[in-house]
């Protein structure tokens, strides 16, 4: 049967119809569903990429990379979570916290730590002076409302939580809490991240018991010893932290208190050889053996763990250069 010209016609104009119908379709839900909860904003989301980094460009740090993968894979593959995720990074100074942010912020966002869905607050920097408590409050949940009804997927760093204001911490309670929607904006798609040294000598003594048994560090788990909790309870009780008899914890709105380990004398042999690369440098293990031997180590006798992690690896290994 030869197949008219008004046939064609009118199967190419249902075509369009049709086609034109689903995009609507779609659109209508996107734009009810950006209603109820704010748009969620373009995203350059790689779960690969986020496990590769945490497994190949953070060193030593077998526990963290672990649960910061599965947190934060498990959040993003809910479509319609109950509350937002909330990590807490523990550890002394150089272990990897920022790193880890910004291997997370890489592998979420287009432009990575620089994209406008990421904010970096450091307590001592923005937060300075606590006679403008009051003031910091008010901009702080202005800032974070605002750019949450922007994009529900935004990012909130917070640096040296050590030195925040507890009662800074507590303002941020109902965003991180299981509300549908505050002040008609859902928060329920952002992610906070709280880094701190808080907690640091914990795991250093855990990861020190470990080598003395003679047991490998990477068998430290996030109930070793009771170690989650016990941070949990150290940044409660002391009054230098950020967390200071917060109502954060008592509320259990952080999903994880994640321990970053105290780092031995081969993971920062692995980060000068890192930093030589990222300087476009051919590898050499002699100029990094150099560098690290040339590190702060603790126990003084044993030489374990370096004072300061990875940190002022690049400083020390342009002075070699
Ligand atoms: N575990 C690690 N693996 C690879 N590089 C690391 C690691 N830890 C630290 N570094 C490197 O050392 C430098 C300092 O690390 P980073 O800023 O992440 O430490 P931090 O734990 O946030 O320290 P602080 O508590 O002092 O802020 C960075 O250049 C980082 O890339």
């Amino acid at each position: 049967m030869a197949v008219k010209g008004e046939d064609v016609f009118v199967c190419i104009v249902f075509g369009l119809a049709l086609v034109g119908f689903v995009y609507v379709t779609v659109r209508g839900v996107g734009i009810i569903c950006d209603y109820f909860r704010g748009p969620l904003c373009p995203m350059a989301y790689n779960p690969d990429g986020l496990g590769y980094e945490l497994k190949n460009k953070l060193f030593g740090q077998h526990l963290a990379s672990r649960v910061i993968l599965k947190a934060v894979k498990g959040f993003m593959a809910d479509p319609n979570p109950s509350k937002p995720l909330v990590l807490s990074l523990h550890g002394s100074s150089g272990t990897g916290k920022n790193l880890v942010a910004k291997i997370i912020a890489q592998n979420l966002f287009e432009g990575g730590e620089f994209s406008s869905q990421v904010h970096l607050f450091i307590a001592t920097h923005h937060f300075p002076h606590p006679a403008h408590l009051e003031t910091y409050k008010v901009q702080l949940q202005q800032w974070i409302r605002g750019n949450v009804s922007t994009c529900a997927r935004s990012m909130f760093i917070f640096d040296e939580m050590d030195k925040m204001n507890p009662v800074l911490t507590d303002t941020l309670k109902c965003f991180l809490d299981h509300y549908a929607q505050v002040d008609g904006v859902s928060f329920t798609h952002a992610i906070f991240l709280f880094l701190s040294n808080q907690g640091g000598h914990l795991i250093n003594q855990m990861a020190l018991e470990f080598w003395e048994a003679d047991r490998q560090r990477e068998e430290i788990e996030l109930n070793s010893q009771g170690l989650e909790t016990a941070i949990n309870k150290d940044v409660f009780n002391n009054k230098n932290s950020g967390f200071w008899r917060s109502s954060l914890l008592d509320s259990h709105v952080v999903d994880y208190f994640v321990p970053f380990l105290p780092l031995e004398y081969k993971h920062v042999f692995m980060c000068a050889l890192a930093e030589m690369s990222a300087l476009g440098l051919a590898p050499d293990t002699s100029m990094a053996r150099n560098v690290v031997a040339d590190m702060p180590y603790f126990p003084q006798e044993e030489r374990l763990f370096s004072v300061k992690g990875c940190k002022s690896v690049k400083q020390r290994l342009k002075y070699y250069i």
